[in-house]
């Protein structure tokens, strides 16, 4: 009966409005469980990870708790540092420590650099064809190869500065004219971190000079159902024989976002066709600063063999924007919540940018207090806790123990983030502790460190560090240096999570802002 009602309470997660689905599942599970009976079990695992007791067919499915990042760490005290877990048919393999994660990201690098190519997965990139979901192979390394030292070059990055710099003042002007009024964190940073990707895909003004639509907020409802489809337990990968029927309508559903954000940049691919054609037509254009959307155009008409086409954009996209703004919705979450860690901030900016100054770039690398209050941050909430899922291309060994080829391997970084064996008091919010590591260059965002590496590790660590690094800076020194921030009458801090793809607050994160400056310019 336990049983029976925790299954009825993790598909009620999976798909909580859709009872006909369940009845399906649930008829689908009976009779594939009554075949089941009727085979030989086979007996291959002797060398496996142990692992909890699983049942036929279903494996550990039913006892899913949908806060997975803190069941796996409660496993790992059970049954060590690597455990297995099979969901449905599908073996799992969730590693829970800096020693063995060092095994999988640099040891075996090349062999655990292929994704987990799940039904979600696959559907949004075209079939793994895009940078993100893509397998290990020479089209992929092109293409990272393009955006890490192309797109994002420093050169890249610094003739784009102007973009970054336009859409923060524009958010913080458009907070200033809501002084006194709720805000919502989250949803601000998201718009200015999609802005400044848009901006450096296509330039911003040109996009709002030819539409009256606004594409960032199209492109947040989509992203945001992407981010969250891709994170759902999906039985089509747990029973790959039932995929075919899609029982919980999750490749549908991916389908549909995948139409409509090729709409969005259907739209504005086409606007730029035309104004390449109307600039060489006026003899202007060559000498002009080159976006990612003019980069791209010019690498096809080139005919390069691997060039980033729109499957790439748009999953760089994605993966860039709900990111930070979940990174810069827990910092401010927390700075709030630690007042001596917000006067401490406000101290640093009032120093190194000035009370009757505008934030600017070149103040970043003097904020050393905000830098270690992210990376603080990152440790305590990082923004994806088990990282992209690996699967490794041949069988392997860790930890003594067979690694099957193709099966799913989390990296538990949540758990190794708040482990007390790495971290002195690991549950406090303690920014100094990276300030003091910081003077041995000991913490950044390489992966070198494995007690700390929320952008992940190895060959397929996060391509878009240096832009996030330099965008989640940039947006809270000037949040915090602009304005003062409370809660809302009656609300108290809160810090709990809501776990997905991307770990994210359950209760969006709403603020007040009030004027920090004296001067009215300073917000324009
Ligand atoms: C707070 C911000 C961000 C966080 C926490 C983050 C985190 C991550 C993580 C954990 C991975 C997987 C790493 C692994 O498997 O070892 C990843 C991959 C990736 N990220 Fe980020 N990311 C952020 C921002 C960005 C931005 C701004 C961009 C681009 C504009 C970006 C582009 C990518 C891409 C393209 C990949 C796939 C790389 C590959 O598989 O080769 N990310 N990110």
């Amino acid at each position: 009966m336990v049983l029976v009602n925790n299954l009825g309470s993790w598909w009620w997660q999976v798909n909580n409005n859709n009872e006909f689905t369940m009845a399906v599942i649930t008829i689908s599970v009976v009779i594939i469980a009554m075949l089941w009976y009727t085979l030989p079990l086979s007996s291959s695992s002797q060398t496996l990870p142990p692992g909890p007791r699983s049942l036929p067919i279903l494996g550990y499915l039913p006892f899913l708790n949908p806060e997975l990042h803190k069941q796996f760490t409660n496993l790992a005290h059970t049954y060590g540092p690597i455990f297995k877990i099979y969901l449905g048919s599908k073996l799992h393999i969730v590693i829970n420590t800096p020693e063995l994660a060092k095994v999988v990201v640099r040891d075996q690098d090349e062999v655990f650099s292929n994704r987990d190519q799940t039904v979600a997965a696959s559907t949004i990139s075209y079939e793994g064809r895009d940078l993100v979901i893509s397998k290990n192979n020479s089209n992929w390394r092109n293409l990272r190869k393009i955006f890490v030292h192309e797109v994002l070059s420093n050169k890249n990055l610094e003739a784009c500065r102007c973009f970054r710099r336009d859409e923060v003042r524009k958010t913080i002007n458009n907070i200033f004219c809501k002084i006194g009024t709720k805000i919502n964190i989250s949803e601000i940073s998201f718009l200015t971190e999609a802005n400044v990707i848009t901006s450096m895909i296509w330039e911003n003004t040109y996009v709002k000079g030819t539409h009256d639509s606004d594409f960032g907020a199209e492109l947040q409802m989509v992203s945001a159902k992407i981010i969250e489809i891709f994170g759902q337990p999906n039985l089509s990968d747990f029973f790959p024989s039932l995929a075919w029927f899609d029982l919980q309508g999750i490749k549908r559903e991916m389908l549909r976002q995948r139409n409509k954000l090729d709409k969005i940049f259907t739209r504005i691919i086409e606007d730029r066709s035309k104004s390449n054609s109307r600039k060489s037509q006026d003899g202007v254009g060559d000498n002009a600063k080159k976006d990612f959307l003019q980069m791209l155009l010019d690498l096809k008409d080139q005919k390069s063999p691997t060039s980033l086409n729109l499957i790439q954009i748009k999953n760089i996209m994605i993966a860039g924007t709900e990111t930070t703004a979940t990174l810069i919705e827990w910092t401010m979450a927390e700075i709030m919540k630690n007042q001596t860690v917000m006067k401490r901030i406000q101290e640093e900016l009032e120093e190194i940018v000035g009370v009757n100054n505008i934030v600017e770039e070149s103040h970043m690398p003097k904020l050393r207090y905000l830098d270690a209050t992210i990376k603080e941050t990152f440790r305590l909430h990082p923004v994806i806790p088990l990282l992209l899922p690996r699967s490794p291309s041949r069988d392997c060994t860790v930890g003594g123990y067979t690694i099957p080829k193709d099966c799913t391997v989390f990296l538990n970084v949540w758990s190794i983030h708040r482990d007390p064996r790495y971290w002195d008091n690991p549950l406090d919010f303690k920014p100094e502790r990276f300030l003091t590591y910081e003077e041995t260059n000991k913490w950044d965002y390489t992966g070198n460190n494995l007690n700390f590496f929320p952008f992940g590790s190895g060959r397929r660590t996060c391509a878009g560090i240096s832009l996030a690094d330099k965008m989640q800076m940039f947006i809270l020194a000037s949040l915090l240096h602009s304005f003062d921030w409370s809660l809302p009458n009656g609300e108290e801090h809160d810090l709990s999570e809501r776990f997905g793809i991307t770990l994210k607050k359950r209760k969006p994160l709403i603020a007040i802002p009030s004027m920090r400056l004296s001067d009215a310019s300073l917000y324009n």
